[in-house]
């Protein structure tokens, strides 16, 4: 997921021989052409790619059902058949686009000369051309290219998910220090990060792993840092100076199972140990000026996530990387569950269960249950 223009795709494609299959999927149109084009320049032919917006990766429960779906009528199937044995997947075809220069100026430079200089441009347009400028037109500017369409994928049919989640690149050379962000911005951004994390998890298969990296300045900043910034943020308004607040280390505190879980989904999934090349992640919360709590990683946790530090001895980037693995691996026999109430077809409301013995049960028995969307009376029943 958010695989453009592809670094990690072919690399992974290179350990995997050129065998297997692996489905590369970005939002946007050029970029995926330069997938593509990097593939075919090394080679690599187990790459598909596809342009889907990682927010809608997972198709409806109703395409599944009404067999509507190209992509979805046939749940059960691997990935090749719902995908590549379909015939109905829509192809765009892109016509050269100038854009070169496109920045914040070009709606300014979109004047009708009739008009005075007055600008005129429709919302969609200006809508389009935003995209363009966020998205940029790739490498491939000057030259159409094919581009496959998905509607997405039906949950479990992934055995691995790398979810490379667009950051809001600072701690990034050149401009590790942007200020550009303000909190507002950088929550709504983790949680963006965070819904795409929720498709990756309902994508991969039970047993699956998921690997979540993203390029962030946040997980460098240490916590007395961020308590100083905060500070100048409150003299000097809501503009955050190279620091980006993120979402993995609030997901890995989710799935440390302590907070209000936003899908159950996080309950099958678990953190695990994994080659370190990185540093330790944050212990800790940092408080907001508004109250708001964000709570770090726990004692213990720093262990199982990598952490890039630019201004560690280490020549990097900043970046950060968690591989979690559901929680049926062989390895954990128990874990701890909590009520799920079926609030009347939303299973969005999650009580604690109290932790004692007698309420571990089997792994198994209980993801059987929770992978399979079972209602509360099933689940009582089965399980309680
Ligand atoms: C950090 S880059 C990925 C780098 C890539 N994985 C590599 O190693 O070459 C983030 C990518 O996410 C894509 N992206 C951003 N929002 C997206 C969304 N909602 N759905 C799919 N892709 C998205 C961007 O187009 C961009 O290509």
């Amino acid at each position: 997921m958010c695989a453009a223009p592809g670094g990690k795709t072919t690399a992974i494609a290179i350990l995997m021989k050129d065998e297997g299959e692996i489905i590369a999927t970005d939002r946007s149109h050029n970029k995926v052409l330069d997938i593509q084009k990097l593939a075919a320049e090394m080679g690599l032919s187990c790459i598909k790619t596809f342009k889907l917006d990682a927010l809608k990766s997972v198709c409806r429960r109703d395409d599944i059902d009404t067999l509507t779906d190209p992509c979805c009528n046939n749940a059960k199937n691997d990935v090749t058949n719902q995908v590549f044995d379909s015939p109905n997947l829509e192809v765009e075809i892109v016509s050269p686009i100038v854009t070169e220069g496109l920045n914040s100026q070009t709606l300014e430079d979109n004047r009708d000369e009739k008009t005075n200089g007055r600008v005129y441009v429709s919302k969609a347009d200006a809508r389009k051309n935003m995209r363009r400028a966020r998205n940029g037109p790739g490498r491939n500017q000057s030259v159409g290219g094919r581009v496959e369409r998905s509607k997405g994928f039906s949950p479990d049919s992934f055995d691995r998910v790398l979810l490379d989640a667009p950051c809001s690149a600072l701690g990034l050379r050149p401009r590790l220090f942007a200020g550009e962000e303000t909190i507002e911005s950088l929550r709504n951004h983790a949680k963006y990060q965070r819904r795409m994390f929720d498709q990756a998890v309902q994508l991969v298969r039970p047993g699956g792993v998921i690997v979540y990296s993203t390029e962030k300045g946040y997980y460098w900043v240490s916590v007395n840092r961020v308590k100083l910034l905060w500070g100048l943020v409150r003299k000097g308004g809501d503009n955050v100076r190279g620091l980006s607040f993120s979402k993995i280390n609030y997901l890995v505190w989710s799935l440390s199972l302590e907070d209000t879980l936003m899908s159950y989904s996080y309950l099958l999934f678990d953190l695990i140990q994994q080659p370190r090349i990185g540093g330790p992640g944050l212990v800790g919360s940092c408080e907001f000026p508004d109250g708001y709590v964000e709570e770090w990683l726990r004692p213990g946790e720093e262990e199982l996530v990598q952490r890039f530090d630019p201004s560690s001895p280490l020549d990097t980037i900043g970046f950060f990387i968690a591989k979690y693995m559901t929680a049926i691996h062989e390895m954990l026999e128990w874990i701890y569950v909590y009520f799920i109430i079926a609030n009347e077809g939303s299973r969005q409301i999650f009580y604690d269960w109290p932790l004692t013995t007698a309420n571990f049960v089997s792994a198994s028995e209980v993801l059987d249950l929770l992978v399979h969307d079972c209602d509360l009376a099933t689940f009582t029943r089965n399980v309680v």
